[in-house]
């Protein structure tokens, strides 16, 4: 695969509802979309999950571009890839870290090499499933009765699994008050790393209320804590934001760190990475769900495609486009039926983006050749 042509384009769009976690309130979205086309004029589409601040993790669009723009881009122009693996096993491994930036690119790689393949992306990786389940993630809101009242829509629009944000202040009583309207929907908590080890008993109190598990409880970066937490939670803690890549995982899995691991592939460094993890996980026994980012269209389309393979056994965040967008940039939107999306079997991402739309929500376009 020769690629001629990589556009980057800063996109802002609103959120319909703004996203309350324990780190910030996000009340739009700005992002990367990345098109790689190859010589032969075909388009490879993804995007940067990098937020506009470093609160998730350290990365930003701006450090994603300036990755993009210096390093990743000049790469990939200059040589001939046979198959996305080289790209984080050989062309990018020189530079450290960015994974964000690393999987945006990587991503619509991957896409192009699915449709010049004329498989889906689903295939491409090796996925096997035809419809994977999902839940919601509900943000922190005003009161506990505004919160009751989503998790009643979200139910009978047959969301799968509910996940609440917590932290310090809004955990406990909310967690007792959601299980005594719903003493048995599939209920979990994340905290995105608002608690530190000191919190043990609070934490702990939360194992009263048969959660299928709290993610990422203590220190982005952290595990070690995070198995000492583990010994004594009967809660399963599901490891988001310390898990960067198949050596944290293979770590994390010998501490006991955790008994389940969410996958986002922008944090991971991209597909071929989730890949491994997958892999690596299902020989351990260790669950996967794919987590989200409050993506577009285009990037809901690669987390629909990594879920596809067997190991993804619960629920992910990758929930439909209409909670989030007014309008989706791609054709048709994500919809959720039951709680279940139906994997593309078109080629590449399976979906298409609506360049109308995009150059709606385009804020500034770079080319690069
Ligand atoms: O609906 C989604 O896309 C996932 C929402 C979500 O939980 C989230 C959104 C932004 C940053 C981090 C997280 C997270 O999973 O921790
Ligand atoms: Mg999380």
């Amino acid at each position: 695969m020769k690629i001629k042509e990589v556009i980057l384009r800063h996109l802002k769009l609103d959120l319909l509802h703004a996203f309350t976690t324990s780190f910030g309130t996000e009340y739009d979205r700005e992002l990367i979309l990345i098109e790689v086309i190859s010589d032969d004029g075909i388009s490879g589409w993804a995007e940067s999950v990098a937020m506009l601040d470093p609160l998730y993790n350290e990365e930003t669009l701006k450090t994603n571009w300036h990755i993009l723009e210096d390093y990743l881009i000049p790469i990939l122009l200059k040589n001939e890839i046979r198959h996305p693996d080289e790209l984080s096993e050989k062309y990018f491994n020189h530079i450290r870290g960015n994974y964000m930036a690393k999987a945006a690119l990587e991503g619509a790689v991957w896409d192009l090499y699915a449709k010049k393949q004329n498989v889906s992306l689903s295939k491409a990786l090796g996925g096997n499933k035809i419809e994977i389940e999902v839940g919601v993630s509900i943000g922190i809101q005003n009161s506990i009765d505004q919160t009751l009242n989503i998790i009643e829509s979200r139910l009978e629009e047959g969301y799968k699994r509910f996940k609440l944000k917590i932290k310090p202040g809004w955990d406990v009583e909310l967690i007792d008050s959601v299980r005594k309207v719903y003493p048995n929907i599939p209920l979990m908590a994340d905290a995105n790393s608002a608690y530190t080890i000191q919190d043990m008993k609070r934490l702990a109190a939360l194992d009263d209320y048969d959660l299928m598990m709290i993610e990422q409880p203590l220190s982005y970066n952290d595990i070690i804590d995070h198995a000492n937490l583990q010994a004594i939670l009967k809660t399963p803690i599901c490891l988001d934001e310390s898990i960067h890549s198949l050596e944290d995982a293979r770590k994390a899995i010998k501490l006991g760190s955790c008994k389940i691991i969410n996958i986002k592939i922008g944090r991971v460094g991209g597909l071929t990475q989730s890949k491994k993890i997958h892999d690596l996980c299902q020989e351990h026994g260790i669950p996967l769900w794919c987590g989200g980012m409050l993506e577009t269209g285009i990037g809901r389309a690669h987390n629909i495609a990594i879920t596809s393979l067997p190991n993804f056994v619960l629920p992910g965040d990758t929930a439909a486009s209409s909670l989030y967008w007014a309008e989706d940039i791609i054709e048709p939107e994500v919809t959720v039926e039951n709680g279940i999306i139906s994997v593309p079997t078109s080629p590449g991402i399976g979906y298409k983006p609506n360049k109308e739309k995009i150059n709606k929500y385009t804020l500034h376009t770079q080319t690069y050749r």
